[in-house]
Formats: structure tokens, C-alpha cells, sequence
């Protein structure tokens, strides 16, 4: 196959930031994707109303209006049932974000407990409104490599069956184990895959020293985990769904004695997935996981209109933006074997 058009794909996991990073970035997102849902761990993180309406005008100011920013609501230990219920109802939101606190960038707000977000769990399983999961523990004495799965026992699991009706997507899943328990699980239950954690092991991070910019959260595991994942995203199961993770941070923050979590893969993503797709005889598998299972897992419409990838080199440039504030893409310096016509 030497080309392929699929409907018009979204993200169902993006950080867009704000200010000039917001305007450096949306513009690739837009460029690939018709919507996006816009994870809200800004600095204050997006907690109310009034936050989610004017971010999303600042997103509809620099990505343009062809692009539909889907946001979502911090949830932390005082999230006010009353406030996400309406929110939703008022289309300020679609989706509320749970960071169990210190797991990530920018979790410092969020949940020490997840018995202190009951209330608002249950008004979200009433209205219909899906939590969205970053699913690690932080307890130190739990070795990095084992958050993801040692989550699932402690607080996915029961979790699940505390609220057995509440839409639920285990974000960014990396391992063998999530991608199991999403399969087994309720179709309440779905799970969003990155393109890093589709393409790279835990060797990427000592590649002839040390990586920062393969360094994500969660990180990325051994390659049993990474095989797991790709079946589960070509497997045509509808719970599994297209969300980057795309977390831009300039340059020197990567770069550093204690470098950030997350990378920016929003200018190539689809180029990434169309080339592991295609690695895995999979491509007609490809717009079900890109622009079909998301929107019903959602219940929104799917896009009108298409998006054509064509197999050609694309190089993918060292930097993006000038100076200081520049991103380093995912895949700098390399390339993919697929291009958006
Ligand atoms: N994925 C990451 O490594 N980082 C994300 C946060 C997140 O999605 O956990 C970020 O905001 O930088
Ligand atoms: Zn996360
Ligand atoms: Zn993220």
C-alpha cells in the first residue's frame, strides 16, 4: 500500500500549554488533528468554569478556528461535584483529569487520595462524564518501572468496581499489564497509546548515553511491555484510541541536570503511528484506533472529511521555534517512513 486516507483523525491526549508555547505548538496539532482533548495541567491548573472558556479561546487564538480544542477539568482533593456537573452540562468541559499528586509535570495539585474525589466521581458516573486517568503510584518505595501496574491493583481495579458505570480512559498506557486490564475490562473502560510508548524500550533512555528526550511519563518500559502495547493497538479492539501525550518543554528544560517528563511529538504524530501501523501489516486497522474508536468511546460525531498519508521519508528537524524557547521534536535527527500529503 502507498497511501492510505482515513477520516479525519483527533488526539484524545494533548498538552497544549499556554502563551508562546501554546502558540508554537497548536498549530501542529490543528494541522493533524480536527479536535484534541486538552489536558488541563497548567500552572494554576484549570479547576473551574471560567478557566476551561478562557484557555480554550487562547487555543482557538492560536491553533484557528478549523480545530476544536475539547478541554477538561484538574481534578484535586477539593473538586466540587457542582462545579464539573456544570461545566459539563455548560460544554466548558468534556472530561475531568486525575493526577494522583507528585506523579507527573504539574501534579503538585493533584489527588493525594482517591477517596477525596468520591463525590465528584459519582456525579461524573450520574451525568456521563468520563474521568480521565493518569495511572501511576508515586509511593517512593514502588521502583518506577512498576507504577503503571502496581496502580491498576491498588486503585484502577477497585476503582472500576466502586463505580462500575463511570467512563473511565487509563491515559497513556505502557505496559503488558494495563493493556490487559483494558481489554478485560467493562466497555466503561478505554485507554489512550502514545507513539513513544509504540516504538521505544527503556534502552532508548541509555542509547550511547543518557536521553532526555526519550524521557516521558510513565516512562518507558522493556520491550515485553512495548510488544503488548502494539498488540493492543492494532488488535482492532474499539477500546484502545489515538492520544499522543504530546508535552512540549523547551530545550534547556529537557536538557538538564533534572530534565522534564515528556515529549513533543504533535509535528509528526501521525507519521509515527502510520509507520508502526504499517510495521504491523495493521494500516487498515489504523482509522478505527485514530478516528473512529475515540468518538465512540465518547459519544461525539465523527470528523467530516479525510486526511491522506502517503509512504514517503519525512526528516524530522532538530528543532522546532527559535532560541530559547525551541522544542526538540520527537525523532529529531531521524526520520519516518510515512508523510501527511
Ligand atoms: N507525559 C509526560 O511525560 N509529561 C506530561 C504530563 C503527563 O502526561 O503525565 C507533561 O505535562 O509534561
Ligand atoms: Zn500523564
Ligand atoms: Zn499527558
Amino acid at each position: 500500500m502507498q497511501s492510505i486516507t482515513i477520516r479525519r483523525p483527533d488526539d484524545w491526549h494533548v498538552h497544549l500549554r499556554d502563551g508562546d508555547m501554546l502558540k508554537l505548538v497548536a498549530p501542529y496539532t490543528a494541522r493533524q488533528f480536527a479536535r484534541a482533548i486538552v489536558m488541563p495541567n497548567l500552572i494554576p491548573p484549570v479547576t473551574t468554569v471560567a478557566q476551561a472558556a478562557s484557555y480554550r479561546d487562547r487555543i482557538v487564538a492560536a491553533a484557528g478556528d478549523s480545530f476544536t480544542p475539547l478541554m477538561t477539568c484538574y481534578l484535586t482533593d477539593l473538586a466540587d461535584p457542582d462545579e464539573i456537573g456544570r461545566g459539563h452540562v455548560e460544554g466548558a468541559w468534556v472530561a475531568a483529569k486525575l493526577y494522583p499528586a507528585g506523579a507527573t509535570t504539574n501534579s503538585d495539585s493533584g489527588v493525594t487520595d482517591i477517596r477525596n474525589i468520591h463525590p465528584a466521581l459519582e456525579r461524573m458516573q450520574a451525568i456521563g462524564m468520563p474521568l480521565l486517568v493518569h495511572g501511576e503510584v508515586t509511593s517512593p518505595d514502588i521502583d518506577v518501572f512498576d507504577r503503571e501496574a502496581v496502580f491498576i491493583d491498588r486503585v484502577l481495579d477497585p476503582l472500576v468496581r466502586d463505580f462500575p458505570a463511570l467512563k473511565i480512559v487509563f491515559e497513556h498506557i505502557t505496559t503488558r499489564q494495563a493493556a490487559q486490564f483494558v481489554a478485560e475490562a467493562s466497555s466503561a473502560v478505554g485507554a489512550t497509546i502514545t507513539p513513544q510508548h509504540l516504538m521505544l524500550n527503556r534502552n532508548a533512555l541509555f542509547q550511547g548515553g543518557l536521553r532526555p528526550h526519550a524521557y516521558c511519563l510513565p516512562v518507558v518500559k522493556r520491550e515485553e511491555h512495548r510488544l503488548a502495547v502494539r498488540a493492543a493497538a492494532v488488535s482492532g479492539s474499539s477500546k484502545f484510541f489515538l492520544g499522543t501525550d504530546s508535552a512540549p518543554h523547551v530545550r534547556g528544560a529537557k536538557e538538564s541536570s533534572c530534565g522534564c517528563a515528556g515529549l513533543f511529538n504533535a509535528p509528526y504524530a501521525l507519521e509515527a503511528y502510520a509507520q508502526v501501523f504499517d510495521e504491523e501489516g495493521a494500516l487498515d486497522r489504523l482509522e478505527g484506533f485514530a478516528s473512529l474508536n475515540g468518538p465512540a468511546f465518547y459519544g461525539l460525531p465523527l470528523n467530516p472529511g479525510t486526511v491522506t498519508l502517503e509512504r514517503a521519508d519525512v526528516d524530522v528537524p532538530d528543532r522546532i521555534g527559535e532560541g530559547e524557547g525551541s522544542v526538540v521534536p520527537y525523532g529529531a535527527g531521524g526520520r519516518f517512513g510515512w508523510r501527511m500529503a
